[in-house]
């Protein structure tokens, strides 16, 4: 049963709330398979980076009909917001995690899929997507931003952990003031493993459309604080508070559970 307060604007943000993580699911692939769509219709590709964690299972309805035969899966690039540094084959790696819960459900070609490299450390791999991502830029596979000249993805999908951390943007660690480089590393994550590559900020707030999507009560009380505008007084603002496209569109997909602390969520019998 869809929920009151789907697609409502919350201090102007657009959060959606839906009923159940299954609803959510098939709310979350059309709206992919839309803004694919119109990548596609606008500038014939769509470059899309991919989060690990709960996403990728919440994706699942996009691997059915009608999507696997719908979408135009040869103009799709795909992309890592964020990677955990452990060989591609381990429980632990986004890349993994995306392979076998999606990439092997949809008929993407192999060549556009840019997983980051699995075989140096975290300061090179980092460094060597980084490049890649300036190559692809210069061909215009990824479009560029019109005030920065950060890259324009297409759509950036997150998730977010109870702590608030995006990508592998954890509470205040240094690298949310970074403003120079497109992806960094970290060798600290307080979430194990330890060394992570991530997208910095202002290439996620340089996307066209970004979208976060959280489900579980654990995460209630984070989400209000984040997508709450005002600001807490005592504490710099939580890495997913600070997800704000400069030129493009934000959207919350969130379960009931996730919602629960929502000010002044109703949600319909
Ligand atoms: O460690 C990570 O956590 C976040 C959130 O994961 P979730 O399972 O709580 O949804 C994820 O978005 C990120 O890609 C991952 O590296």
């Amino acid at each position: 049963m869809a929920l009151s307060g789907a697609g409502k604007q919350t201090n102007g943000r657009d959060v959606r709330i839906y009923e159940n993580s299954d609803e959510l699911s098939t709310e979350l692939a059309e709206y992919i398979a839309e803004v694919s769509e119109t990548a596609v219709k606008d500038r014939g590709i769509f470059a899309i980076a991919l989060s690990g964690g709960s996403l990728i299972s919440l994706m699942r309805k996009l691997c059915e009909t009608p999507y696997n035969k719908t979408v135009d899966w040869a103009k799709w690039y795909i992309f890592w917001v964020d990677e955990r540094v452990v060989a591609k084959s381990h429980q632990d790696s986004n890349y993994k995690l995306a392979k076998d819960g999606f990439l092997t459900k949809v008929p993407v070609i192999p060549s556009h899929v840019h997983s980051i490299n699995d075989s140096v450390s975290a300061e090179q791999a980092a460094e060597e997507y980084e490049f890649l991502i300036r190559q692809l830029v210069r061909t215009r596979v990824i479009s560029v931003s019109d005030f920065s000249d950060c890259p324009k993805f297409d759509l950036i999908l997150l998730g977010m952990g109870p702590d608030g951390h995006v990508a592998s943007l954890f509470p205040d660690h240094s690298v949310l003031k970074e403003t120079e480089a497109w992806v960094t590393f970290i060798i600290d994550s307080p979430k194990p493993p330890p060394e992570r590559i991530t997208f910095t900020l202002p290439v996620i707030n340089s996307a066209s459309n970004v979208a976060v999507v959280v489900t579980g009560s654990n995460k209630a009380e984070t989400v209000n604080i984040v997508t709450n505008g005002d600001a807490e007084p005592d504490r710099p603002p939580l890495p997913a508070k600070m997800i704000q496209p400069s030129n493009g569109e934000l959207v919350w997909f969130l379960d009931k559970a996730a919602a629960s602390k929502l000010d002044g969520a109703k949600f319909s019998e």
